[in-house]
């Protein structure tokens, strides 16, 4: 994950459309005085959870499609946690591998309850195969063959689904520099660290090496904040709900920029207040702010990572 923090970090420093606040975001850290406001993982009370390996599929599949909500106004990750969850309590066998090469489109909104056809639908059928079709090859059909060859280690454990899933190699190219932001793999170490309370699945001695996760929300909360500023052209476009095109330079500050600022607020938070804070928590905290303030103007890409 310190190619995540160094290359965000890299485009934070050359950025010019999206700056980092330094005074805004420490007043932040100063008004809550280092402590962080705790918020439960699955707050929501919305995700599956047995205690065992199937736990690890269901959230693996669901991270595998935990993107791009927005262009369906209904539509929201809730929809997805509770429709997964509820095909799988009435069949156990809905996300084994070799089911999961074979859904159609239209079986995949039933899979997640979901009646209208989904956004970027043929990409999030193909990514379901792909899972199906590398669990099968690979890791004996489940994904908590996946989280056992990690050895409770976060960074191996999205290693390893950055090599063997395309899906998840969520990284760019900014001014000629590859960045890396791997958000759905990060997603999928925390989600087990918080089902399973950094237990057995969700052991992971290096917990702390991961990085907020780089979706559209986070951004609209630091930018409501007043920690990321927007030249105007791009704020314009965000308030009136234009495409920020995937991959352009304005896309990559956006989530980089999100990074850093959030890696600065824990140095800050440490330096100052003397305490040390997950990168995870500070993103629960303001992840869960954002959903609940639904009306924060969000940048709109069309993208299978976020
Ligand atoms: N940074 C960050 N982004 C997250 C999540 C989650 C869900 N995490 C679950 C795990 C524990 C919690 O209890 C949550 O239930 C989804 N997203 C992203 O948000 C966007 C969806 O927004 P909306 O369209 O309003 O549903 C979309 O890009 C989606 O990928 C998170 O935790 N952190």
């Amino acid at each position: 994950m310190e190619e995540v923090r160094a290359t965000a970090a890299w485009v934070a420093n050359r950025a010019t459309h999206v700056m980092v606040d330094s005074f805004e975001l420490e007043k932040v850290v100063d008004s809550i005085q280092g402590s962080v406001p705790k918020v439960d993982w699955d707050f929501e009370g919305i995700h599956y959870f047995d205690g065992g390996p199937l736990t690890v599929q269901y959230l693996f599949v669901l991270d595998a499609l935990n993107f791009c909500f927005w262009p369906d106004e209904e539509l929201i990750y809730d929809h997805f946690a509770s429709g997964l969850k509820a095909s799988l309590q009435k069949d156990k066998h809905a996300l084994d591998a070799n089911r999961l090469q074979m859904y159609t489109g239209p079986q995949l909104r039933e899979l997640l309850k979901w009646s209208r056809p989904l956004p970027l639908e043929e990409e999030r059928v193909r990514l379901l195969h792909e899972v199906g079709l590398e669990l099968e090859r690979n890791f004996g059909g489940e994904a908590a063959n996946l989280v056992k060859a990690s050895k409770n280690s976060a960074a191996s454990l999205i290693s390893i689904i950055t090599r063997n899933f395309p899906g998840f190699r969520d990284h760019s190219l900014y001014k000629g520099h590859q960045v890396f932001l791997y958000k759905r793999a990060q997603i999928f170490a925390a989600d087990l660290w918080g089902a399973f309370r950094g237990e057995g699945y969700g052991k992971f001695n290096d917990i702390g090496s991961i990085t907020i996760f780089a979706d559209y929300i986070i951004p609209a909360v630091l930018r409501q904040l007043g920690i990321l500023k927007y030249s105007s052209a791009l704020s314009d476009s965000i308030d009136s709900k234009i495409e920020v095109c995937a991959g352009s330079e304005e896309e990559v500050e956006i989530r980089a920029c999100s990074i850093y600022a959030v890696e600065k607020m824990r140095e800050l938070i440490k330096s100052k207040f003397k305490k040390q804070v997950l990168s995870i928590e500070m993103d629960l905290w303001l992840w869960s702010y954002g959903v609940r303030n639904s009306a924060l103007p969000h940048h709109r890409t069309l993208s299978i990572y976020y």
